[in-house]
């Protein structure tokens, strides 16, 4: 699968602009500020309608004007593929495949597999369980349709049982019955959620193992838990063990909703044990983990973005990573980097075609 060319209407920076690009390698460089992270975002909207780096759809809307259209021409198995992302302020974001309007998002989530590198990562390792959550989730909702909604499910029941919770607090009342219709749903989702999350970290924990020792020069035992109450203890019984303090919280305090990962390094939170470099390649072994599931599961090379990509790597990991894309490990990759000798030093070394795309502010505002 190729990104053959973008499109950009007053997406953040660019009022309006064109890119065309190279099958395999495509350096973005410039100054800080230019709008390469913008770029790699731009196309992250492609492949999940929304941005990696901000949630807030208007923000993304360049400031002063009312909407944004996102523009990609793709080939895959041999076919054109247009898919435009578009927003406008005060309304709902719209996802076009070929001219036609999806349904749901969920529909269009793997149909362009795509993984990112970002220095943004360190939060899967810094910022609470959501932020793990998210990322299996989004990993697992790739290769697997029907897990999207199945979580949106989950998530509506959630929220129901806590506005319930809430009522019998607040009016002094309670009724089991009720509840338990909420308790019923929440256990069919939630062990369908958490037997797709474990199933996927069974085949998921040793490709990330294998790919930090290949990444990391140390021989550190490194390791990736699954934290899940589930795993021990079916949903309706924690439901009702739990009851006395959700009534008090008013909120449901146990389920899938709370699951995490646990990060290692010989056996402590890498947090607060791993050095700089321990957490840097244990970010990049969990994304390259990332890409080599996806790849298997879809059968489709996904795009690669490394974004900034010397802030997590010397050079000679680079190479390394580069390298994969030599070896047809890896599809079309995306770079960008505020030195554009160093990076066509890297890229110049291995065969395959790349395109170097200079940016500079000026070009923000003009038709390239
Ligand atoms: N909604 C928006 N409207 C206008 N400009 C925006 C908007 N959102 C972000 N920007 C601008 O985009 C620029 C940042 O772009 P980006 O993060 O892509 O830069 P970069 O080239 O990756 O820089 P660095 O090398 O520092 O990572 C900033 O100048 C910022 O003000």
């Amino acid at each position: 699968m190729i990104l053959k060319s973008l499109s950009l209407i007053n997406y953040k920076n660019f009022e309006a602009i064109n890119f065309e690009f190279d099958d395999k390698i495509n350096c973005l460089v410039g100054n800080n500020g230019v709008g390469k992270t913008n770029i790699l975002d731009a196309i992250y909207h492609l492949s999940f309608g929304k941005s990696y780096f901000n949630p807030i759809t208007s923000q993304n809307i360049k400031h002063n004007t009312d909407f944004f259209v996102v523009d990609g021409l793709y080939q895959k198995d041999n076919r054109d593929e247009k898919v435009i992302v578009s927003a406008k302020r005060g309304q709902k974001k719209v996802i076009k495949r070929n001219g036609k309007v999806y349904d749901t998002f969920s529909e269009h989530i793997g149909f362009l597999p795509l993984v990112i590198i970002s220095p943004a990562d360190r939060d899967l390792i810094t910022e609470g369980s959501d932020t793990r959550r998210k990322f299996i989730d989004g990993v697992i909702s790739q290769s697997d349709q029907t897990y999207l909604s199945i979580l949106l499910k989950y998530a509506k029941i959630v929220s129901q049982r806590n506005a319930l919770l809430k009522y019998f607090a607040v009016n002094n009342t309670f009724d089991p019955t009720q509840l338990d219709i909420y308790n019923q749903q929440l256990n069919e989702y939630g062990s369908s959620i958490h037997k797709k999350r474990a199933d996927f970290l069974e085949i998921f924990i040793p490709i990330f193992i294998d790919r930090y020792h290949a990444i990391s020069s140390g021989k550190e035992k490194v390791s990736l838990t699954y934290q899940s109450k589930l795993s021990d203890t079916d949903l309706l019984t924690l439901l009702e063990q739990n009851l006395g303090k959700d009534r008090m919280l008013q909120y449901t305090s146990v389920g899938v909703h709370k699951d995490d990962l646990s990060f290692e390094i010989e056996g402590y939170p890498i947090k607060k044990f791993g050095s700089q470099g321990q957490q840097k390649s244990f970010l990049i072994a969990l994304k390259l983990a990332q890409f080599d599931f996806i790849k298997k599961q879809s059968k489709v090379n996904p795009i690669l973005l490394l974004d900034d990509i010397f802030d997590k790597l010397d050079e000679k990991r680079v190479e390394h990573i580069i390298k994969l894309v030599d070896d047809q490990i890896f599809g079309q990759l995306f770079i960008s980097d505020t030195h554009a000798d160093r990076t066509e030093g890297v890229v110049k070394k291995i065969s395959q075609s790349y395109k170097i795309i200079k940016l500079d502010p000026t070009i923000t505002t003009q038709e390239e």
